[in-house]
């Protein structure tokens, strides 16, 4: 799936002149005052637009926001235009439609570096049920078709599949191509000792991917609520903390599995256990075999975090998904902004691949100002795990093959 063919293979006389019809994934947080409040996933969009449009292409550009029942102004693209326009450098024309007969004149009328933003595609009830009529009409204004919306891949909706049975060349936008060139590159054929680090709030999100790593990785670090689950299915008593009664036995079952891989588990030594699950809790540090009744682990203490950077410092590729512990909470959060400072100095003085794998792993990074020594931070969350979990990802398997 990694060699899929991309925009940057396309030649000249493909793109000069031509209408693109680029899917990006631009569902970025607004707050109440319709203002973007992380611009990463528009920015990350940027390299492959600005690319078609120094080769003369005329850019139709495509997006959903949020989960629209319908047309909804609250989830409208339009307060994405002076910031698109920005980092583009180009005037961007926005549609108040994604298809109908305003989208065919604007289309037409675009010059070749133009861009044309359409309307919020899930305006559309007809976008998340794939329907071809629907797709068609997308497809209609453009001549050839590129996805970069990696965290919609994992979708198979009418702008990221569907489209694709309209439009050939259907190619991979640049922002794919890096995805896949790190979370099934790097994971398939990683520099050695690798190592995985799973944490987040439950097992059961992860199973699939400590499944999937556990059959690559040398070391596997678990952090986060779900080790809990791990805890009691070895006998210890957790007090109040978040266990999955009902996944003890797999708990079990994935701890021999690494055994018989020769994986090295590391599970935390030490815990900081709260009194309640707040920001202002009490807590205090103890070790992973004495969680007193009534009292709930929030983070991993601080000779987990020097054990585990140690195994890290062994390391030439890490991949990192889920926070350590409560990291929204300040006094939780050592533990998660330990592995990404640990992180950050692998990769810009050691030269370890370190790759982070969406959703509140990034958040972590980004709150601990480190997203830009890391090798690769994943602009999709639940894209990246699928992905990680060894899933296809319709939006890419409907691209051409290299
Ligand atoms: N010990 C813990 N107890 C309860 N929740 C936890 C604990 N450690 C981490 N979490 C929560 O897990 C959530 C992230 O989980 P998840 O969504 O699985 O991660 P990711 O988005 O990185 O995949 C965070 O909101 C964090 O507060
Ligand atoms: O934000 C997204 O996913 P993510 O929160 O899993 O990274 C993508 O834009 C996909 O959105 P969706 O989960 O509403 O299909």
């Amino acid at each position: 799936m990694a060699t899929k063919r991309s925009v940057g293979t396309l030649g000249e006389a493909d793109l000069k002149g031509k209408k693109v019809f680029v899917r990006a994934d631009l569902n970025v947080p607004l707050d109440d005052a319709q203002k973007i409040t992380d611009d990463t996933r528009i920015r990350a969009s940027v390299p492959t637009i600005k690319f078609l449009l120094e080769k003369g292409a005329k850019v139709i550009l495509a997006s959903h926001l949020g989960r629209p029942k319908g047309v909804t102004p609250k989830y409208s693209l339009k307060p994405l235009v002076p910031r698109l326009s920005e980092l583009l450098g180009v005037e961007v024309v926005m549609a108040n439609d994604c298809i109908g007969e305003e989208v065919e004149k604007l289309a037409a009328a675009l010059p070749e570096g133009g861009v044309l933003l359409l309307e919020n595609v899930r305006f559309y009830k007809e976008e998340e049920k794939n329907e071809p009529e629907f797709a068609k009409k997308l497809a209609s204004v453009a001549d050839l078709y590129v996805n970069d919306a990696f965290g919609t891949a994992h979708r198979a909706h009418a702008s990221t599949e569907g489209v694709t049975k309209y439009l050939k060349p259907a190619v991979a936008g640049f922002l794919m191509q890096k995805e896949l060139d790190y979370l099934v590159g790097a994971v398939a054929n990683p520099k050695k000792p690798f190592a995985a680090i799973v944490g987040g709030s439950k097992v059961s999100t992860k199973i699939g991917v400590i499944e999937s790593l556990l059959a690559k990785v040398d070391i596997l670090i678990l952090g986060g609520g779900m080790i809990y689950t791990f805890y009691k299915a070895q006998g210890y008593s957790v007090g109040k903390s978040l266990v999955e009664e009902d996944k003890l036995e797999l708990a079990t079952s994935l701890i021999e599995k690494a055994k018989a891989k020769g994986v090295s588990l590391l599970l935390p030594t030490d815990i900081v256990v709260a009194d309640k699950f707040a920001a202002d809790a009490e807590s205090k540090i103890v070790p992973a075999t004495a969680i007193p009744d009534d009292w709930m682990g929030l983070d991993v203490g601080p000779d987990a975090t020097k054990t585990f950077d140690e195994a890290l410092d062994t390391t030439k590729t890490v991949i990192w998904n889920g926070p350590m512990g409560v990291f929204e909470f300040q006094k939780f959060a050592a533990g998660t902004e330990a592995i990404a400072k640990k992180l950050a100095e692998l990769t810009t003085t050691k030269g370890v691949t370190t790759i982070i794998g969406g959703g509140d792993s990034v958040a972590a990074v980004e709150k601990a100002g480190l997203a830009d020594k890391m090798s690769h931070i994943s602009t999709g969350g639940g894209a990246s795990l699928e992905l990680l979990e060894g899933k296809t990802l319709p939006g890419v398997l409907a691209l051409d093959d290299a």
